[in-house]
């Protein structure tokens, strides 16, 4: 108490001693809800993709502790890996698995399914959490623009050539992880794979829209099939999303940008806590369709609720990926 007394009384230290309580309240504020129910997910089957690091690492981990068995879908298997021996180490779970994904590639999502029903017949829940942000222009092997091809393409194939699976393992679940990103978003009908003009910004968000109509429009196609489907923001999450603005690699940058990041944005694993609840809690099992953010449902916004340009969404992808979805069933 004399302490707090002298600190507050010496001018020298009263500005620092409340800007330093007031950040640290807003960093509590800011890492937002948690899935606190304690649920047993012995024998579930998962796939988690882009697991080996930020949110999707902490929700294997969470899941791991919970005795479930998880496929973590990941690109770079030497990154994939070392995941997996942290997580094993961590929770003595042996159930969890590294497997190759590159979502950047349709071969590769092809070769993952079919290793994936080849080992297991059981899927509970798949969670498509991999994602890139702010890339420069590229293009994925088949062609697409970056952002909407791992974003969104990648998991729209990987998601149907997994249904069969999923619906023999009903209950099951789909959670797409979106973004608030999504409410900034437009889907460019007259130039979906941004070949006329490309925004690093625009084809992000674009992206994280198609994560949201992808969701209520795979949810309407599933009614009364026992997989439900759900997206779902994060929060802004203090993970490697941000690896692609340079200008953060500058340590001048650096000394300012750390301790906004450290204030403003969620842990990994306070950012995973969404994904868990949609994926885990028992509460959840019929619902179908919404968005949550901090544990709970929230409005999307009218874009992403425009039901037609869901359809033309769903029609180009699958011309895109060589998906037939009337042959989902
Ligand atoms: N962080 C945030 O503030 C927010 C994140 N999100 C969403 O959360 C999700 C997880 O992001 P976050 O953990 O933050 O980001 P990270 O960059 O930390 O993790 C992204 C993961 O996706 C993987 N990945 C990237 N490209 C591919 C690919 N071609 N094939 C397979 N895997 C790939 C990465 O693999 P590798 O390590 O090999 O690159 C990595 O494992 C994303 O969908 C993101 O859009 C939404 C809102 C806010
Ligand atoms: C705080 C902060 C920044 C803000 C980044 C933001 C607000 C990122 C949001 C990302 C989201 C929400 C992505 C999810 O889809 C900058 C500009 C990097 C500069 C350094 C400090």
């Amino acid at each position: 108490m004399g302490c707090l007394t002298n600190c507050l009384c010496c001018p020298l230290l009263f500005w620092p001693s409340i800007i330093g309580l007031a950040a640290y309240l807003l960093r509590k504020y800011m890492q937002g809800g948690q899935f606190t129910k304690q649920t047993d997910e012995t024998g579930k089957v998962f796939i988690v993709t882009g697991a080996n690091t930020g949110i999707g690492k902490e929700t294997v981990l969470e899941i791991a502790k919970r005795g479930g068995t998880v496929y973590m879908a990941c690109r770079d298997m030497n990154r994939c890996e070392k995941a997996r021996k942290d997580i094993i180490r961590e929770t003595n779970n042996q159930n969890i698995f590294s497997r190759e994904l590159d979502l950047s590639s349709m071969e590769s999502i092809r070769k993952f399914a079919a290793g994936f029903k080849k080992e297991q017949d059981k899927l509970h829940v798949l969670i498509n959490n991999a994602g890139v942000m702010h890339c420069p222009k590229t293009l994925t092997k088949d062609g697409f623009e970056m952002q909407l091809g791992v974003n969104h393409m990648g998991h729209f194939l990987l998601t149907h050539l997994l249904l069969d699976v999923l619906k023999k393992t009903t209950p099951s679940r789909i959670v797409n992880v979106s973004s608030l990103a999504h409410t900034h978003g437009s889907i460019n009908t007259a130039d979906l794979n941004s070949e006329k003009s490309y925004s690093r910004i625009g084809a992000y968000t674009q992206s994280k829209l198609a994560n949201v109509l992808f969701t209520r429009e795979l949810a309407k196609r599933l009614e009364g099939t026992g997989v439900t489907t759900n997206s779902l923001h994060p929060g802004a999450v203090d993970t490697e999303l941000l690896r692609n603005w340079k200008f953060l690699e500058n340590p001048f940058a650096q000394l300012l940008a750390k301790p906004l990041l450290w204030v403003l944005f969620k842990t990994p694993r306070n950012g995973a806590q969404t994904t868990l609840y949609a994926a885990l809690d028992p509460a959840l099992k019929d619902v179908s369709g919404l968005y949550f953010s901090d544990c709970r449902p929230k409005e999307v916004s009218a874009a992403a609720q425009d039901d037609k340009t869901g359809k033309f969404l769903w029609a180009e992808s699958e011309k895109w990926t060589g998906v037939n979805s009337t042959k989902v069933d």
